[in-house]
């Protein structure tokens, strides 16, 4: 790329072939969706889904979308008229690119709430979606209530301009609720359990939060006229970095710094309870099905569960990126073993459909993306639960010794005492954490100060060790025989 390199927009959109415009939707399409957390997954994914919708069926489907808490990307899709590009990598090294067009408006919520309340309650508006991690959802898993004594939660609800993703929702609820609008369906799409009906009852929470007067007739109208609907999502969009940038405006010749690089992979299974009309999702590939429990269990207990095994060992022993780490034959033989003998059996369980192992880590081992272990290794306290400690849990709770999911905890524990410098630089929360722990000489000191913070390791086990005993006992190994050998061992 040159500084004399143009920027990509709707003045030099002629400049790329036509192919990889041919799907972008009338510039006139008037918005029906708002999107909270407009990040790369949800551009390469969702609004993708929804333009391919809107090729096949027509549609005022445009999307609004709306960023939490920063601006640069709203400022990016503003400066290239909300243009940017997807490119789609295989593992073959065939590329796909596309031009989206699906994104209409964007909305910088934090400095702008009314306009993001005006968007969420205007009549053309029939959905809401979000992505926005899982420490955007600010929640205690042990409830599925809003973490109590959160001061960011409780001065959204004193009524200052809502800084958090609930706060920000709940506002544009009540606007819509004031202004009379027709139903409106919530589809959260970040990987949690049963986000839809997590998401319901934390607007729930929230609305608790508020003045009796304000709080009964917005609960009221909720109940009756907002549809949370749970969805699973699938595809590998690794966080864009400047190398990705460079190429794409090498190849297209214009420069796009909203661009994002993605597998071809693309999967969207949402609850089929919606409160009014949406995109024809299904005639691009989206599952609407009574029930996401079985691709859910899927989802985060062999695909989600996968990958933190491998980020959080695969940092420990020395990988950078998926491709990297899932290629070492220890690791791999113990993400087997991991696979075949816990989770995939927990998924079963829960009624789901596994991948093959080795089909699964062909996509996820991509060689063209470079899909960084430090990227999954963030935010471990709101991932582990569902990944490992709860299938782990019903492990104990049948008698059997879930040892390989534990492991691939303790590995997460450890990376947390690694010294700061010595490993990647990780989210406030765990940073935190890390301080929290630096002092525990012993492993079990370790792990029993996580108990209260990570939801599952003290279940009830009976006279058995529990899940957090077994992370201790695991956590050892890797202080004492080392990574390497822990990991050999474990796969057995
Ligand atoms: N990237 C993927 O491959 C992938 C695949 C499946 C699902 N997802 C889901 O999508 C989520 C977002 O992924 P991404 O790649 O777009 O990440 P990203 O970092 O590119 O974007 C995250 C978005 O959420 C916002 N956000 C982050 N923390 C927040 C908070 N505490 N409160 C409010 N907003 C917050 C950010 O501002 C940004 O808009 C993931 O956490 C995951 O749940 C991602
Ligand atoms: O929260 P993470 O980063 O562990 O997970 C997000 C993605 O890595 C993950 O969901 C995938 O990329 C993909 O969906 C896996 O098939």
């Amino acid at each position: 790329m040159t500084t004399a390199t143009p920027r990509l927009s709707r003045a030099a959109r002629g400049r790329l072939p036509a192919a990889l415009t041919a799907e972008l939707p009338s510039p006139g399409i008037a918005t029906g969706i708002v999107h909270l957390g407009p990040g790369a997954f949800h551009r390469a994914h969702q609004a993708v889904f929804t333009q391919l919708a809107m090729a096949a069926e027509p549609g005022d489907w445009g999307i609004c979308a709306a960023a939490s808490r920063g601006r640069s990307t709203v400022e990016a899709l503003r400066a290239q008229d909300h243009l940017y590009t997807v490119t789609e990598r295989a593992a073959d090294g065939v590329d796909r690119i596309r031009a989206v067009g699906a994104i209409t408006d964007t909305v910088a919520a934090r400095e702008e709430p009314e306009r993001l309340a005006a968007a969420i309650a205007a009549p053309g508006t029939r959905v809401v979606t979000l992505t926005v991690t899982e420490g955007g959802y600010r929640h205690d898993p042990a409830t599925g209530r809003l973490a109590p004594d959160d001061p960011e939660t409780a001065a959204d609800a004193l009524g200052r301009a809502p800084r958090t993703a609930v706060g920000q929702l709940v506002r544009g609820l009540q606007a819509r609720s004031r202004a009379g609008a027709e139903p409106l369906t919530v589809l959260p799409c970040d990987n949690l359990p049963r986000n839809g009906r997590l998401l319901g009852g934390l607007v729930e929470s929230f609305c608790e939060l508020l003045p009796e007067s304000e709080a009964a007739p917005l609960l009221e109208w909720v109940h009756e006229r907002v549809a949370f609907c749970s969805t699973v999502v699938d595809q590998v969009v690794p966080a864009t970095a400047q190398a990705d940038l460079d190429r794409v405006a090498d190849e297209l010749g214009v420069a796009d710094a909203a661009a994002v690089v993605g597998e071809q992979y693309r999967s969207w299974v949402i609850e089929d309870r919606f409160a009014g009309p949406r995109p024809a999702w299904e005639r691009v590939g989206a599952q609407f099905v009574g029930d996401v429990g079985p691709p859910e269990a899927v989802k985060l207990r062999c695909i989600n569960a996968t990958l933190t095994a491998t980020a959080c060992l695969g940092l420990l022993l020395g990988a950078e990126t998926v491709a990297e780490a899932v290629n070492r034959l220890d690791l791999r033989r113990y993400l087997r073993a991991l696979y075949r003998d816990e989770q995939a059996p927990s998924a079963v369980a829960a009624g789901g459909s596994p991948p093959e192992f080795d089909a699964l880590l062909t996509r996820l081992g991509n060689p063209n993306l470079s899909h960084r272990l430090a990227q999954i290794a963030q935010q471990g306290i709101g991932k582990l639960p569902q990944r490992l400690v709860a299938p782990a849990a019903e492990h104990v709770r049948r008698g059997e010794d879930p040892h390989l999911a534990c492991l691939a905890i303790a590995a997460w524990v450890h990376l947390l005492r690694v010294p700061a410098g010595a490993r990647p630089q990780l989210d406030p929360v765990s940073e935190e954490l890390a301080a929290e722990l630096a002092p525990a000489r012993y492993a079990t000191e370790a792990v029993d100060l996580l108990r209260d913070r990570l939801h599952g390791l003290s279940e009830e086990s009976g006279s058995r060790p529990d899940v957090g005993d077994r992370v201790a006992e695991a956590l050892r190994a890797l202080e004492v025989r080392g990574v390497h050998t822990a990991v050999q061992e474990a796969a057995g």
